[in-house]
């Protein structure tokens, strides 16, 4: 069974007079216990497809979909609770921003303690509560928080954006989630414990089968251990597909600059003070989108046909939208 399943999602945002399409008619599927890496420039819509996924976005934004399943429930036809009910149980998310997103106003062991999974604790109230201390712990403790008494007793603002950070992933991997959506959850880690939370999450993602959607810009992470990329450019996921295929065979233009302008990704030695690959040009605004495909005016094989929006193609399970794709379809 397919753990997501999603079909031609729009995520606009409503202005006092217009609507801006942000992601448009993206589709995006993963099984259970997958790792699909979500791929792509800043501000190409890759956080906004996460939030609306968990349902964090206020309502400047409209979130429609043709298909939205998750575990074989159809979203679409629950109502917000009953949506809410099912995402806060088996879903959860580690933000970009963690301080901005634990609690101000409250101590580090609360929090935590909200985040434990709803179950019966036995015994008298006094053990009930060092049981949860014990949770609490474990869970510092496998993120790499030392001195747990004195974090505990702490509030954000006494931390630092790292140990806020492991925090919160503490707090996402408490209730053994079905689908965990890191949303660069490395960023602000120094590069050993950015390490040690990779390692913690591919071990929950063996032995507990949790699915990640891992969002990032850090390609050597990723490329070794997801089953899936997806890349995105402009709001559209332009390609997808099974991680080595991608990898050794990219259909889009975007996706081969993208890999091409990392050092250890790009084919062939690098010789000393060469400059990296780039595409020319910058990515446009939502406001400003060429007519057309997305890529259009920087791409380096851009034809005539491309002043027409590429349709969304499947070739051997790779999903592409490209009129001049770089493989042969018929091999
Ligand atoms: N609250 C907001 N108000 C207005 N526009 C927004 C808001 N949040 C996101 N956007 C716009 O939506 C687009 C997608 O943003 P998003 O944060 O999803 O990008 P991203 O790919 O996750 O980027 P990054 O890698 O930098 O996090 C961008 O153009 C961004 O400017």
């Amino acid at each position: 069974m397919k753990l997501l399943d999603i079909r031609n999602l729009n995520i606009e945002l409503l202005t006092n007079d217009d609507r801006i399409r942000a992601v448009e008619s993206a589709n995006f599927s993963m099984k259970e216990g997958e790792v699909s890496a979500l791929i792509g420039e800043s501000g190409s819509g890759k956080s906004l497809i996460a939030k609306a996924l968990v349902g964090v976005l206020n309502n400047r934004w409209e979130v429609t979909a043709d298909r939205l399943h998750f575990m074989g429930e159809d979203l679409n036809r629950k109502s917000d609770k009953e949506r809410r009910k099912i995402i806060s149980r088996d879903v959860s998310m580690i933000y970009q921003e963690p301080r901005r997103c634990l609690d101000p106003t409250a101590n580090i062991f609360s929090q935590l303690e909200e985040s434990l999974p709803d179950r019966e604790f036995s015994g008298w109230f006094g053990s009930r509560k060092s049981q949860r201390v014990k949770l609490c712990s474990n869970l510092l403790h496998k993120v790499g928080v030392k001195d747990h008494r004195a974090i505990f007793e702490s509030y954000p603002h006494m931390l630092s954006e790292g140990v806020c950070q492991k925090i919160m992933i503490a707090m996402a991997i408490a209730k053994e989630p079905k689908l965990l959506i890191a949303d660069e959850p490395t960023t602000a880690l120094e590069s050993t414990t950015s390490l040690q939370v990779i390692k913690l999450l591919k071990s929950l993602n063996q032995l507990k089968d949790m699915a990640v959607i891992f969002i990032t810009h850090n390609l050597n992470t990723i490329t070794s251990w997801a089953d899936t990329i997806n890349v995105m450019y402009c709001g559209q996921l332009i390609e997808s597909g099974k991680t080595q295929k991608i990898l050794s065979a990219p259909m889009h233009p975007y996706t081969k600059a993208l890999f091409d302008s990392e050092p250890d990704f790009k084919s062939g030695d690098i010789d000393k003070k060469e400059r990296l690959y780039t595409l020319k040009g910058t990515i446009p605004t939502l406001q400003h989108l060429p007519a057309g495909c997305r890529l259009g005016p920087r791409c380096p094989n851009a034809q005539k046909a491309c002043v027409k929006m590429p349709e969304q193609r499947k070739v051997r399970g790779q999903q592409f939208r490209c009129h001049y794709p770089l493989q042969e379809l018929t091999k």
